[in-house]
């Protein structure tokens, strides 16, 4: 083994270093208080569980994404978290079980077999809130408006906003009478966009032609707030669930642009993205400049169930460190040097106190350091006078 490849990481499992580290503990400080100004109690999942109270109710994908362990203890298969949202449920449907409503949020390292992305991390930080309780428009809206004042607190001005519904299409597909490799090829087609193939596709295998041309149609509905019209003319045979739906997806809208009218709503209502755990509507979030989504997230009503304890339930997740990357301004970390050697000095050791307490960042040189304040990222020292008071100056001695 060289050295070079006792450094080298796996792929996607990144290291952070200062300042980029702070950036983002900072910013996890303000989206946590937020949700807690918002009423989400924060809840700690653990980072590996048995892999079928991790996997159950979730789909196949999240079960390519987790890594696998086999326990020492128990000898059974445990999985780590790859996405803290059935965590979530399970915690909602099974721990807390609160009549009413219940709100949690979390912020915790996740790891993933494969990267969402091409260059992406493996290793996310996850944050998030999921409400539990409600189905309905007034929850999907404030799920909703979490995500983008999460969004806005951590710097983002311009977001776009696409929003689909999956029972769209799952009440298209209950009609549509496929065996389980046919729907997995039409999902993956769907899924892609590849539209010429979900035409073959439905061709091939969907009897009904209503049925077939409904679907074809879907995987095209996508754009701004006219195309819902044309949903609800182009999908008006099928069954009522479809048309609460995308009234629901209309109503959704009309709030969330009432209340953040800087936001640019899009509608696509072929979205399949996600852990196969949704159910509902479902969400992602844009920036300019960035190709993925920056947070998402959606209703996934059925996924306590498993735990004893069907619940509504709708949530939002980000990754921590893309935000901090993509939205966070560098502040230039600054602090106040003390040089070596006075540490018995009263009047220095409560000017320091009294610094720190503040909230201001004071470093103590070590005796014999040869780098100075501005080596240490201070950009001011503590300096005696005469009298023996110490004054904070600036610092512009490099030793
Ligand atoms: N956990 C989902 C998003 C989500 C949160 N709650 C519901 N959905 C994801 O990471 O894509």
């Amino acid at each position: 083994m060289t050295i070079a490849d006792r450094w080298l990481l796996p792929d996607g499992m990144e290291e952070v270093l200062p300042p980029q580290a702070r950036q983002i503990e900072v910013l996890r400080r303000e989206l946590l208080d937020l949700f807690h100004s918002w009423g989400y109690d924060l809840v700690f999942p653990p980072p590996a569980e048995y892999l079928e109270s991790l996997l159950t109710g979730s789909g196949n994908d999240l079960d390519l994404q987790t890594f696998k362990v086999t326990d020492r203890n128990s000898g059974r298969l445990m999985g780590i978290a790859a996405d803290i949202t059935p965590q979530v449920a399970r915690m909602d449907a099974h721990s807390m079980q609160r009549q009413g409503p219940a709100r949690f949020c979390y912020c915790a390292n996740v790891l993933r077999t494969k990267s969402d992305t091409m260059l992406g991390s493996r290793s996310p930080m996850q944050v998030g809130a999921e409400l539990f309780g409600h189905a309905g428009v007034e929850s999907d809206t404030e799920i909703l408006g979490l995500m983008l004042s999460a969004l806005a607190t951590a710097g983002a001005e311009k977001i776009h906003l696409d929003i689909g519904h999956v029972g769209i299409y799952k009440a298209l597909l209950q009609e549509a009478g496929l065996d389980a490799d046919q729907e997995k090829q039409l999902f993956n087609a769907i899924l892609h966009k590849v539209y010429s193939e979900v035409d073959q596709i439905a061709a091939r295998y969907i009897v009904s032609e209503p049925v077939r041309s409904m679907i074809s149609r879907l995987v095209r509905l996508s754009g701004s707030s006219e195309i819902l019209a044309q949903a609800q003319l182009e999908l008006a045979d099928a069954p009522a669930s479809v048309k609460e739906a995308l009234d629901s997806v209309e109503q959704t809208a009309k709030i969330i642009q009432h209340q953040y009218p800087n936001v640019e709503i899009n509608f696509d209502l072929a979205e399949l993205r996600g852990y196969n755990y949704h159910t509902g509507m479902v969400f992602a979030a844009y920036i300019p400049g960035y190709a993925h989504a920056i947070a998402q997230g959606g209703r996934y009503d059925e996924t306590g169930k498993v735990f004893g304890r069907a619940r509504p339930a709708t949530g939002f997740s980000a990754d921590l460190k893309i935000l901090a990357k993509l939205l966070q301004k560098t502040d230039p970390v600054s602090g106040i040097f003390v040089p070596a050697g006075f540490s018995t000095d009263e009047e220095l050791l409560s000017t320091i106190r009294a610094l720190r307490s503040e909230g201001t960042r004071v470093v103590v040189g070590l005796p014999e350091q040869d780098v100075g304040a501005l080596e240490m990222g201070c950009d001011s020292e503590l300096v005696r006078k005469e009298d023996g008071q110490w004054v904070v100056e600036p610092s512009n001695r490099i030793f």
